[in-house]
This record gives structure tokens, sequence and C-alpha cells, in this order.
């Protein structure tokens, strides 16, 4: 069992945009941040990305899948083993499939498997106990957020946004004692943010991503189609909440018949409303919202949530924060509150009846 007082954990997230493996080492007590530490990333190669592609939506029973959790394994035993010093790993995995109400949620990649090559106590599986408790299974970097909120020494309600994929939002009152104490988080995904500019920019002009927003900024949102995707029931249904990368798949067909650039645009504007909608349940006004993941790139779209947001919107780093790493640095913290049987999750983040413990703890040579 792990030691009393802080310890450095390693955590590891290949996200949903599938553009490799970050990870990042943090020395904490699973309640406090005490020191933020060496980071990593590791790209998958072409191939290794279409075989992870061949498998998204389908579950453990799929022949796609083994050959995916092969690629995400290996890609973060090497990416991990470059890292030293970790008394924990932290193993979010690769998320194929996510249906928390009905066939459950799905991360390829296995554990005990890692546990074995790296010769470290491997936490992984975060989501599945939650799910099956009841809850949504995600987001789960929330009590991380509220972590890094007492670290910033913010001392009023203050929001965390990630931009990946799919957004998700973080509520935080760090005056509340704990991050499981009922009033200090409110969590939930607020819709599609860079998945689907990413789609058109792949079928329409080979491209990945909008570098910079520039066509978005070139381009204009059209209002009609703004306002249909507006009215999806999910906006309104009162978090927490969750959704698979392709929940609004719809929506890339609606932008079908517009220019590139006005296709470009209606889709950030669309993500940014989707998070003024999601900051339409806070329990109270926010003075700051702060922004990590890949989207915080784009300006185009950091400007959207500046006209819709009212309040500050800055990224992450503009408090000395990494926007890149949180996730990972999320999955350590994690890690450790799994070793410490801490809660990784409760009503106020994923749903779940009450505090769930997920996770589950691989050691080498077991
Ligand atoms: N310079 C940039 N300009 C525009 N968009 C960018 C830029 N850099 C990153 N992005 C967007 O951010 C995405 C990657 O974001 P990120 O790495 O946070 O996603 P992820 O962690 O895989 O997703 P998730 O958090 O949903 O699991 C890219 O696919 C792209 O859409
Ligand atoms: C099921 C799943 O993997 N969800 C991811 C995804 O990527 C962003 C958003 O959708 C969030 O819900 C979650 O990841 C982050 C790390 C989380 O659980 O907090």
């Amino acid at each position: 069992m792990l030691k009393a007082g802080p310890v450095w954990a390693l955590g590891a997230m290949s996200g949903t945009s599938l553009d490799g493996v970050d990870a990042a080492m943090l020395f904490t007590d699973g309640e406090r941040i005490v020191e933020f530490g060496e980071t990593g990333y590791r790209a998958y190669e072409t191939d290794e990305r279409e075989i992870i592609r061949a498998a998204l939506g389908l579950w453990p029973d799929a022949a796609e899948v083994d050959p995916a959790a092969e690629v995400v394994e290996l890609a973060h035993a090497e990416l991990l083993s470059t890292i030293a010093g970790a008394e924990l790993v932290g193993f979010h995995g690769q998320t194929l499939a996510h249906d928390p109400r009905g066939r459950g949620t799905h991360q390829a990649g296995s554990g005990s498997v890692l546990a074995e090559v790296l010769g470290v106590p491997v936490v992984w599986d975060f989501r599945s106990a939650d799910v099956a408790l009841g809850g949504q299974g995600a987001p789960l970097a929330p009590y991380f957020h509220f972590a890094c909120a007492r670290w910033i020494g913010a001392e009023e309600p203050l929001a965390f946004l990630n931009l990946g994929g799919v957004g998700n939002l973080t509520w935080v009152d760090p005056r509340q004692p704990k991050a499981e104490s009922t009033g200090a988080c409110l969590a939930f995904d607020t819709g599609p943010a860079n998945a689907p500019v990413n789609d058109l920019m792949v079928q329409r002009l080979g491209r990945t991503q909008d570098e910079g927003g520039a066509l978005a900024a070139s381009g204009q949102a059209d209002a009609a189609i703004i306002a249909a995707f507006l009215a999806h029931p999910f906006f309104a249904r009162i978090p927490p909440k969750s959704l698979d990368r392709n929940d609004f798949h719809g929506l890339l067909h609606a932008v079908a018949g517009l220019s590139d650039a006005d296709a470009a645009a209606t889709l950030t504007r669309a993500a940014a409303e989707a998070v003024a909608a999601g900051a339409a349940h806070f329990p109270a006004p926010v003075a700051r919202l702060l922004v990590s993941g890949g989207g915080r790139h784009n300006a185009t779209l950091m400007a959207h949530l500046r006209a819709v947001m009212g309040c500050e919107v800055l990224p992450v780093e503009a408090v000395g924060l990494n926007g890149d790493m949180l996730e990972a640095q999320a999955f350590a913290y994690l890690a450790v509150r799994v070793a410490r049987g801490l809660p990784t999750s409760g009503p106020s983040t994923t749903g779940v009846a009450a505090d769930v413990g997920g996770g589950q703890i691989s050691y080498p040579g077991a």
C-alpha cells in the first residue's frame, strides 16, 4: 500500500481526438497538489491511429478492439517508461465507446499489462464502477479541478473548461473543505467542442484541424442551424450529464449545404454556445473561466466564448497551469485517490447516487 503523505504519481491520458498520449507527474496526497512534475507526449503513428479509429464505437466483444488495445498499451508503455520516479501510475486508456445508460463505458488498454511492463502498480478502469452504480462515468477531472482551484489560491467560485473533442465544464467553489463536499463542484460535458470542426476539415479539406480558427474566422455562423442545435434536449437537461464523441453527429449534416468557411464558423460558434448553455446551470456565477485542452489554441473559439460567457475567459496558463497536461495530471491525482480509498466521483460530478471510488489496481507480478 502507499506510504502516508504525498507520493509521485504518473498520470496518462489518450483523448478523444486520437492525436496521442499525454503523461504527467504529480506530487500529491490525493487531496492537495504539492508539486507538478515532468510531462511527456507520444503521438500515435498514422497506422496506429487508424487501428484505434477502426475500433471507435465498439465494445470488448468486437474483433477490432484487441488490436486497438495493443496499440494503446504499446504507446503508453513506450512513453511511461521514459519518465522515472513514479510510485503509482494512473492509466485512463482510450475511450472507444461511452453509453452509460446503455452498454456502459469502454476504455481500451489493460492496466495489468502496463503494471508488468513498468514494474509499478497501475490504477485503471476509472469509469466502470461509477457507471455500474448509476453515474455517467464522466467527467472525472472535476475533483482535480477543485485541487487546482486551491493550488492557484482561488477564493471564489470559478469554472474550468476543457476543450477537447467534447467539451467539459467544472464549476468549483474553493471555499468548501473538500472536493467531495456538497456544493464544492458541479461538472458535466457541455457538448461537441473540436470534434465536429475536425471532422469537417478532414472531410472537405484533408486537414486535421482549423489551425487557429482561421477558416471559422473567415465565415459567417448560420443562426438557424445554431438555434436548432441549441434546441436539443441535452442542453436543458439538469447536470451532471455526459456525451459520446459522436452524440452530435447531426450537426455535421446540418452544415452540409454551407461553404467551408460558413460551416467552420457555424460549428465553432455552436461549440461556444454549448458552453454558455451549460454555464446557465451553474449554482452561482463565476468571474473566471479557465480553459484547457487544444481548443484554447483556436482564437475564433476563444473569441466566441468571450462574447457569450460574460466573464473573464483565460487559458489555464494565465494561472500557471499546463493546458495540455491537465487531464494527464488529473489521472495521476485520481490514481492516488483510488489507492487511498478516497472517492473519485459523486452526485455532483457524474450524477452517481453516492460517492464512488472508481478504478482497479493492478500490481506487477500479480
Ligand atoms: N493550434 C490549434 N488551432 C486550432 N485547433 C487546435 C489547435 N491545437 C489544437 N486544436 C484542437 O484541439 C484538439 C485536441 O485537443 P485535446 O488534445 O485537448 O483533445 P483530447 O484530449 O484528445 O480530447 P478529449 O479531452 O475530448 O478527450 C485538436 O484536435 C484540434 O481540434
Ligand atoms: C467517456 C470519456 O472518455 N469522456 C471524456 C471525453 O473527453 C472530454 C470529455 O469527454 C470528458 O467527459 C472525458 O474526459 C475527461 C478527462 C474527464 O473524464 O474529465
